[in-house]
């Protein structure tokens, strides 16, 4: 939940790929009927790992390209032209000529993913994962070109963070999973991951305000005073892991996805996705993943599970306007279903099985070229929609292949759209205020499902969007989330890379142990420079504001993280045993009134949720991101005002000063004032009146 109501806190010839149209009634075509992809050659499983050579094969857009990979792309009669530097290494140019600010380095892909089909795991033995890579020279020296999409170390490590280069057998490593590190993933793993300033912003003369630390960062806002004098606020900031501007995909990979790779061998499902602003890099960051994702999978695959059974296939498809769109089927129009067991369908969803790196390239590659795109000032080809990839491990349960295979795992890739869009709300035309809703609807949503799936809630809910709706599955059962949190570093982008982070931070503030320090408004620079005005002194700084959002949260109590917390959704009272209040008058008792100061968020979800049905709880969460909104509007103007009382009362000093003029300003600011402070009272009685409809009562609210 969000704010005040919980806010606690991404073929070649010879390549082989096949695809099979689920039906929703899970109509798998038998007898390996697997329908041929045009263009493209099935390859048995076994020869996956001779790949032909991606010398000659550039991925992902032009050398030089300015960061516009899937667009440059698309520009590019979506052809591969030009090479991409960051994915293939036998065309990387050296390091040092390549710009530091990343214009040159950049690339542009997109992932976009996903299966939601109903997905039969419950039927699978358990397997042990045996050591991974026993035979350590099946991996560690020879490193196939084929398979090898690493990026150049840059050659200046300052402030390198986590930007390391990987030691070479750090797959090995990563893989030696069993069972035990199955649990010992992380439920939920916040990372942010800050861009360099592009050209853009040099040019604009616009500053870096984000120190990175290890795990951390500082953003350093420039504010301005009353009497106009300048100081800056710092805002600190934990998370998992904070990826600085140097550091590369290689590493981001590493951080993110590829110790989640072996445990969907273990029925995991895992979904990463990437939340910031347009562009702040999430596609960026996003594109490079399931292609890695995708080698370490069939390097298991291949050597590990060997003659298995196992196989991987490959979906994509968006969201769009709450639609859903086969982004491998030319922008086909799906449909999800439930099936009997709540298990979510889509019907007419193409999934391809792969058997190498270049098919799931060039399937990511084309669906890429066709999500929906539009122009930001930030971004010429900005995602308008949230585009999902889906990688999922399935295997024949006789070995002949005659029965359709079950799924084992999955792992998801989610490139949202910008967060900023839900704010799209006044300018531009219908349209995108439409996507601006429902941008703004399923970013609220997923953040409530995590919420949710962290606490062990009985209720998740996932009606709250199509987007929560699609992932419902991977939700379920033993799944794990990570996200990365893409930020811009530059001083324009100050108050969405703020929105970013708390976004952020409310999600982190849900994981195990989690209590860091947040967004603390640690001090005020320039302090020499503090007025001397009468006035500045009686007024709140912006940060009194700002420090109500995220510094009130209640911390999390420890959870167990054990395997057992994801299985099943559990009726609330069967937790822990215990038998939980149901009739809602103790439930409010228990959870309303503490301190008469109860807010929503001191509200156990579990409880909460049985009180509300999800399009309600959808409808206040909404309300409540507007009635911040509101308030944050306000406080802006407010400070608006003062200044113009400041320049009032200077003039007011000055000799020969027309008293009337004065006394007819100062009315109208009066009034603007008084204009203000009336609307957001009415939107908070509004907003109160609301809660209480709906059995929520706030102690100190006078209702
Ligand atoms: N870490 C980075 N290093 C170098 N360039 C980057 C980095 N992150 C992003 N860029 C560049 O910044 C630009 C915007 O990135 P991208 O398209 O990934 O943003 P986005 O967040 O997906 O935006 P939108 O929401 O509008 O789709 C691109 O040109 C991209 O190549």
């Amino acid at each position: 939940m969000n704010g005040m109501m919980g806010r606690q806190g991404g073929q070649r010839s010879g390549a082989a790929a096949a695809h099979h149209q689920r039906q929703y009634s899970e109509e798998i075509p038998s007898n390996g009927r697997w329908l041929q992809s045009a263009g493209l050659q099935h390859l048995h499983p076994s020869t996956a790992t001779s790949i032909p050579s991606l010398q000659d094969f550039n991925f992902y857009g032009g050398a030089g390209g300015g960061g516009q990979g899937l667009r440059t792309y698309r520009n590019a009669q979506r052809g591969f032209t030009g090479g991409n530097d960051f994915y293939a290494e036998p065309t990387t140019p050296p390091v040092s000529s390549r710009q530091k600010n990343g214009e040159d380095l950049q690339n542009d892909f997109s992932p976009g993913l996903l299966d939601l089909h109903s997905f039969d795991t419950e039927l699978l033995p358990e397997m042990a994962v045996p050591g991974l890579y026993e035979s350590s020279s099946l991996y560690h020296p020879v490193r196939d070109r084929s398979f090898d999409y690493s990026e150049p170390q840059l050659a200046n490590n300052k402030q390198i963070g986590r930007g390391n280069a990987l030691p070479e057998n750090n797959l090995l490593k990563s893989f030696a999973v069993d069972k035990e590190k199955t649990s010992s993933v992380a439920k939920i793993k916040v990372v942010v991951r800050k861009r360099p300033l592009n050209k853009k912003e040099l040019t604009k003369n616009e500053e870096d305000i984000i120190d990175t630390h290890s795990n951390s960062l500082t953003v350093h806002e420039t504010k301005l005073k009353v009497d106009l004098t300048a100081y800056v606020e710092k805002h600190e900031f934990v998370f998992d892991a904070v990826l600085n501007e140097e550091v590369s995909n290689d590493e981001v990979y590493h951080e993110t996805v590829e110790h989640i790779v072996p445990i969907i061998f273990q029925r995991v499902k895992a979904t990463c996705f990437a939340y910031g602003q347009t562009g702040s890099g999430k596609t960026y960051t996003m594109k490079p993943l399931p292609l890695k994702a995708s080698r370490d999978i069939l390097r298991l695959m291949h050597h590990t599970y060997r003659n298995q059974g196992f196989q991987l296939f490959v979906s994509f498809f968006e969201i769009y306007g709450g639609k859903l769109y086969d982004l491998l089927s030319d922008r086909k129009k799906l449909f999800m279903r439930e099936d009997g067991k709540q298990q979510v369908c889509i019907v007419g969803l193409q999934e391809y099985a792969v058997s190498d790196v270049e098919t799931i390239n060039e399937l990511i590659e084309k669906g890429s070229a066709t999500r929906s795109t539009g122009t930001t000032g930030a971004n010429e080809e900005s995602s308008r929609s949230h585009a999902i990839l889906q990688l999922a491990i399935k295997r024949s349960v006789d070995g002949s292949g005659s029965k359709p295979p079950r799924g084992v795992g999955k792992l998801s890739f989610i490139d949202l759209a910008g967060s900023e869009r839900g704010a799209d709300t006044t300018d531009n035309d219908k349209q995108t205020r439409m996507e601006g809703a429902e941008i703004n609807k399923s970013l609220l949503a997923l953040k409530e499902c995590i919420r949710a799936l962290d606490n062990d809630q009985g209720h998740i809910p996932f009606r709250g969007s199509k987007l929560t709706e699609v992932l419902r599955d991977s939700f379920m059962g033993n799944s794990r989330t990570v996200m990365i949190s893409c930020i811009s570093p530059s001083s324009g982008s100050c108050e969405h890379t703020l929105n970013t982070l708390r976004y952020a931070d409310r999600v982190k503030s849900l994981s195990k142990g989690n209590n860091p320090k947040k967004d603390i408004l640690s001090s005020t620079l320039n302090l020499k420079e503090s007025t001397t005005l009468p006035l500045s002194s009686a007024l709140p700084s912006a940060s009194t504001f700002d420090d109500d959002i995220t510094d009130t949260w209640p911390e999390q109590n420890e959870r167990d993280d054990s395997e057992d917390s994801y299985e099943q959704e559990k009726p609330a009272w069967k937790k822990n045993g215990k038998l939980e209040p149901h009739n809602l008058s103790s439930a409010e008792d228990k959870f309303w009134k503490p301190n008469g100061q109860t807010k929503l968020k001191d509200l156990p979800k579990s409880d909460f949720k049985k009180l509300h049905p999800d399009d309600d709880l959808n409808a206040l969460l909404l309300e409540e991101e507007d009635l911040v909104n509101a308030h944050r509007k306000q406080v802006e103007e407010t400070m608006n005002i003062v200044k113009e009382e400041m320049n009032l009362l200077v003039e007011a000093d000055q000799p020969g000063n027309q008293l009337d003029d004065y006394i007819t300003r100062l009315n109208a600011i009066l009034s603007q004032k008084a204009d203000g402070i009336l609307q957001l009272q009415n939107r908070l009685a509004q907003f109160q009146k609301r809660l209480k409809e709906h059995n929520v009562l706030v102690a100190s609210s006078g209702y």
